[in-house]
């Protein structure tokens, strides 16, 4: 791709890129894209022998990325191949509670502290937005390293996830309900997961709402072919697989002791996927009967996990934080609502207000047997409720309702249509998401 046009500085020049050329080749200029990424997320400088696999990998994920460099020249200054700003996207799928909608997610963003603040993310992220709508998609979603970034470019967090430490010493104990359900474990060469944990986590992902589908290097991290910052074998990660009763693979957990050092002796979930209740049983029993361990740390719990419920003693579990883990934005009203299922039948209408103008209208949602129709109203037309782009976002999967919402002053409107809004947009299940992208 040619250089897609001026930055805002006089000697500012964005390009996009694929990360491998037409003939196969890494693109020459992700090694350097890669040094600004690591320099902005406070990681050690690319190694340039890594570069092929990363590109490969990106390659395989389709991403697209973006590079702003600063052309001016200055002695000694830090190569101007190297680029100010980094920003990428790549499509996957989000289960919405009723399809697995493909959605544009906008991942490694960084500006260089000498030229954050003058408007690269918001000229970045807006052009981005508008060509991601203009290409049809109707989501767009983000895990942000920061609450206070993206609302103002219509993102909402939408799904939560929880820091929990699990006390497994002798208190530990699945009550007897549970203990019977819960599947087999074995013991697995975390080499296995290769093949197994994109077939586990696609099960996971199709029944889960709020889940996002998963980029190319997790298979490569959580069969311990790459570290988590280099594409080299990682000699401490462990695997476990949960069987279930016709013998299918349907969980697996991966993980790493903390070392001797640590107190309580802990062992730290890298990623725990289940495809099946009884699998999250049987890996968490596993869990709790690991030798010479006191704790296990895993940092995205479900919100409503049942583990507590299945534990003799629950107050072994403690919740540490919840945080959200995903933001989403969405770019086509119409498309987005229609593309979720509806717990009620009924009507109301929104008007969506959205500074970057994708989203902005007047709209009637009507549901009926499970499923929606949205049409634009006309701009003057009167609304029930009146609410943001970020505001839909976090509305979208039931994350958050409409009440609390309304009660936060982010939501206005009459407390009748806002009761009618949550009895619609109402899920049995909170979203929930573990992919970090
Ligand atoms: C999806 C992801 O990749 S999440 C990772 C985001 N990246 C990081 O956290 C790495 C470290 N931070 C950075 O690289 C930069 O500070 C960025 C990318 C967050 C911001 O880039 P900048 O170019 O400085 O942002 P820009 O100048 O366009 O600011 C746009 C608006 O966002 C606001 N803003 C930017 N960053 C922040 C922040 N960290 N907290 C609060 N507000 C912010 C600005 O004040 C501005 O507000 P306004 O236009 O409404 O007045």
């Amino acid at each position: 791709m040619k250089p897609a046009d001026d930055g805002p500085g006089p000697a500012l020049r964005t390009e996009r890129f694929t990360a491998l050329r037409e003939d196969g080749l890494a693109d020459q200029r992700l090694e350097g894209w890669f040094d600004a990424m690591k320099f902005g997320f406070h990681e050690g400088r690319a190694d340039p022998a890594d570069v092929v696999q990363y590109a490969e990998s990106y390659a395989a994920d389709a991403r697209i990325l973006t590079a702003v460099y600063d052309d001016a020249e200055r002695p000694g200054v830090w190569d101007p191949a190297i680029p100010v700003a980094t920003y990428a996207t790549m499509v996957n799928t989000v289960n919405t509670g009723g399809t697995l909608l493909p959605a544009h997610l906008v991942t490694t963003v960084t500006v260089r502290p000498t030229h954050r603040r003058r408007g690269l993310l918001r000229r970045l992220i807006t052009e981005d937005l508008h060509r991601a709508a203009e290409d049809g998609l109707a989501l767009a979603a983000l895990v942000a390293s920061e609450a206070t970034i993206y609302g103002r470019f219509g993102f909402g967090a939408a799904a939560f996830a929880r820091r929990v430490h699990v006390d497994v010493r002798e208190r530990f104990a699945l009550r007897p309900q549970a203990a019977a359900a819960a599947g087999t474990v074995e013991v697995t060469d975390p080499e296995a997961l290769a093949v197994l944990a994109p077939e586990i986590f696609a099960r996971f992902h199709a029944r889960t709402p709020g889940s996002v589908g998963r980029q190319f290097s997790y298979a490569q991290m959580v069969s311990g072919r790459w570290q988590q910052h280099k594409p080299e074998p990682d000699r401490t990660l462990r695997a476990a697989l949960c069987y279930g009763d016709g013998g299918s693979a349907d969980g697996y957990v991966c993980y790493r002791f903390a070392g001797w050092d640590s107190s309580p002796r802990t062992v730290k979930v890298v990623d725990l996927v289940a495809a099946t209740p009884e699998a999250y049983l049987g890996l968490w029993r596993y869990l709790g009967s690991i030798d010479l361990v006191e704790r296990i740390d895993w940092p995205l719990a479900p919100v409503e996990d049942p583990l507590p419920w299945a534990l003799q003693d629950p107050r072994g579990y403690e919740v540490r934080h919840e945080e959200d883990a995903l933001w989403l934005r969405v770019l086509d009203p119409a498309a987005a609502l229609q593309a979720r299922s509806y717990a009620a039948d009924g009507s109301v209408t929104l008007e969506i207000i959205d500074p970057l103008g994708l989203a902005a209208g007047r709209w009637r949602l009507t549901a009926g047997g499970g499923s929606a129709a949205v049409e634009p109203l006309a701009p003057g037309a009167a609304v029930d409720l009146v609410l943001g782009a970020d505001v839909l976002g976090s509305l979208y999967l039931g994350g958050t309702s409409a009440r609390t919402l309304a009660a936060a002053g982010r939501l206005a409107g009459e407390p009748e249509a806002v009761q009618r809004l949550d009895r619609l947009m109402a899920r049995p299940v909170r979203p929930y998401c573990i992919t970090h992208f």
